[in-house]
């Protein structure tokens, strides 16, 4: 059943004062052609109830007849903020901006953090954001385990089914995703609840074995056969198995960009209110998958670009790719081990 819109004005109450928005602020509501009426609605309830000023900006969708999905995630990058001025300029003078159309991976999502805006995405269906409204306790778990991604050189991940690659660290900063925006410059996605950082340029090396039950984003598909993913100087050189790896190959060449192949952001999931499952009941363009990006306890890699993170790679094509059964570890020590969290790791 879906939630109600009590439910979800309480969803975002709760979100907007972890958000510490005050009585008196700005709120711009970011939206485009596909986003979710009865969470624009509740949004901007809950906004007024806190006094705070709610604006909606409505943007023409872009890059729809380039990208092979209409996930927003399937083709970043460029936004209808590209070369629209007066747009940008709407938000960096937003106290808050809640990006219910998808920013991620853009300049411009960076000049309005630069400027010292915050910016929270929600994109997910209704029911899933309720079941993930975060928490403070989701906050601390993220940001115990920065501490440990931020003092590690190494990150190591093997599986039964044959993984086993590395990736030096310290080069790029934390994605610490918790769900909420409390302080200026700061970027999140409601829901969430993972980890990751870059590894260094050229780090990448070994051998990544997707496993049946393993997940690749957008497509929204669980992998049914082996995918050997062959990392050599920090990209995928070569990509190995059934029709599967085909499909996914085809994807990645079709932008014909030699950057798709950059291994993007790594870490791991330790959401406990997010579930493997539930991409399985939802239709493929319903969500964007952030139940796989965030459960506990997986590998989470990706391809693509690393702008986010103030590299150079600003490539469309970002493939996300959620991993079960793995043991992650921080200079040999482990924060995941068989595809489980480790405790106070
Ligand atoms: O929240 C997100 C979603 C996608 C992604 O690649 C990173 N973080």
């Amino acid at each position: 059943m879906p939630v109600s819109d009590f439910e979800l004005v309480q969803a975002w109450r709760q979100v907007l004062t972890l958000c510490r928005l005050e009585a008196g602020q700005t709120v711009t509501l970011l939206t485009s052609l596909g986003s979710n009426e009865q969470t624009l609605r509740c949004a901007v309830l809950a906004v007024r109830e806190k006094g705070a000023i709610a604006n909606r900006l409505d943007l023409q969708p872009t890059n729809g007849a380039l990208s092979f999905s209409r996930d927003p995630l399937a083709f970043v990058g460029t936004t209808p903020l590209t070369n629209n001025r007066a747009a940008v300029e709407m938000l960096k003078a937003s106290d808050l901006v809640l990006d219910l159309m998808t920013l991620l991976f853009s300049a411009e999502q960076h000049e309005i953090l630069a400027a010292g805006g915050r910016i929270l995405l929600a994109v997910e269906p209704p029911e899933v954001l309720v079941r993930m409204t975060p928490t403070m306790e989701d906050r601390e778990r993220v940001l115990a385990a920065s501490k440990k991604l931020q003092a590690a050189k190494v990150m190591r991940v093997t599986s039964a089914a044959g993984t086993d690659a590395s990736f030096a660290l310290g080069d790029y900063p934390m994605l610490e995703e918790y769900g909420f925006v409390d302080a200026p410059g700061r970027w999140d996605h409601w829901p969430s609840g993972f980890l990751a950082t870059w590894s260094n340029e050229g780090s990448a090396e070994g051998k990544i074995v997707l496993a049946p039950g393993d997940i690749l984003l957008p497509q929204k598909s669980y992998v049914t056969a082996p995918i050997t993913c062959h990392l050599e100087k920090g990209f995928v050189r070569a990509i190995e198995g059934g029709y599967e790896a085909d499909h996914l190959r085809d994807y990645m060449e079709s932008f014909n960009d030699p950057e798709v192949y950059a291994v993007s952001h790594i870490g791991w999931g330790m959401q406990d209110r997010a579930h493997w499952s539930v991409m399985g009941f939802y239709d493929r363009e319903a969500s964007i998958g952030m139940d796989p990006r965030a459960c506990s306890g997986n590998f989470l890699w990706s391809t693509g670009p690393n702008n986010e993170a103030g590299g150079t790679r600003d490539t469309a094509c970002h493939i996300d790719i959620p991993m079960r059964g793995c043991t992650v570890t921080l200079d040999d020590v482990p924060v995941v081990k068989d595809g489980r969290l480790v405790e106070n790791a």
